[in-house]
């Protein structure tokens, strides 16, 4: 006889924009975001006996979706986050668990004539700042993140002294190109209540640049060893920048860039400190993760 092992469902990909107007000053902020709201709880006869009325629609979580995000300020992430998973478990006596992930999409303020302008922004790249919040009717247990920064050093970069056996062909390398899409993430120390997430609120912020910061500085500064180990630094820092956060990880894809031997048309030096022209890899690539624990 089989039996229902886990469950949950609800709306994703809801596509969100909130504009914030200073009356004042005439400046105009704006927010996007892509959320996802799944619920898990006494849902069990919905799948198991057709029984409905266990169900808040899917379209009903849509909404609510929205009118969280006109009730409540949508930054930071994670109190959003925690107002709409709150809701859920509040509102319904049978639903355990909200899982809420919010994806922040950028949008950077134009400089026009060496001026903030008030109401125009571009995309200044495909990073995006996420929010994972496990909302339950005892607490709140936040992961923050930065996914989809991309970036590159053209040197500062070895690879040398990994295992060699008779599966080995990779050279040793003392100079090498190091390219990746950061995927990075900081957990909280679990959350009581949404008044404790409001209290202080101003640390997923400071997190969240802080994160950055030692992320790209670490990337930059950081004589590198091996994807690993410059990883482990960072994680290092994070901890170190932010009491309340208690894991903090990383999930690196080492993007290769190989040497192309030219010298077959008329002797051209194109390898090792002639290399100038590279060609840039799809895949295969390395993928490189650690979560990283206070102790
Ligand atoms: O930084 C690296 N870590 C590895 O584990 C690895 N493996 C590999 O082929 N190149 C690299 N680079």
């Amino acid at each position: 006889m089989p039996s229902l092992a886990s469950a949950r469902y609800g709306k994703d990909n809801v596509r969100v924009y909130k504009v914030e107007r200073d009356a004042e000053t005439g400046t105009q902020s704006v927010t996007e975001m892509t959320v996802c709201a799944l619920l898990e709880g006494a849902i069990e006869t919905s799948y198991t006996e057709a029984d409905n009325s266990v169900v808040v629609a899917t379209d009903s979580i849509k909404n609510t979706i929205y009118i969280k995000a006109k009730e409540h300020p949508v930054n930071p992430p994670e109190l959003y986050a925690s107002y709409l998973g709150q809701h859920f478990v509040n509102k319904y006596a049978h639903i355990t668990t909200a899982h809420i992930k919010v994806t922040v999409h950028r949008w950077t303020r134009m400089t026009i004539d060496g001026k903030p302008h008030p109401h125009s922004f571009y995309r200044d790249g495909e990073e995006t700042r996420t929010v994972e919040a496990t909302v339950t009717k005892d607490g709140l247990d936040i992961k923050s993140g930065i996914n989809g920064l991309t970036v590159l050093k053209s040197t500062g970069s070895a690879f040398h002294g990994f295992l060699r056996d008779e599966y080995t062909t990779l050279k040793e390398t003392w100079d090498r190109i190091l390219s990746t899409d950061v995927d990075a993430s900081w957990t909280w120390g679990r959350f009581a209540s949404v008044a404790a997430v409001e209290t202080g609120v101003d640390r997923f912020d400071r997190a969240w640049n802080a994160a950055r910061t030692i992320t790209m500085k670490t990337f930059a500064e950081d004589e590198s060893a091996s994807v690993q180990n410059t990883m482990y630094k960072m994680c290092e820092q994070i901890l170190d920048a932010e009491p309340e956060v208690n894991l903090t990880g990383y999930s690196l894809p080492n993007k290769h860039y190989f040497e192309i031997d030219l010298s077959w048309h008329n002797g051209l030096k194109n390898t090792g400190a002639d290399a100038e022209v590279y060609a840039p890899q799809g895949g295969p690539n390395g993928l490189i993760k650690c979560v990283v624990a206070r102790s």
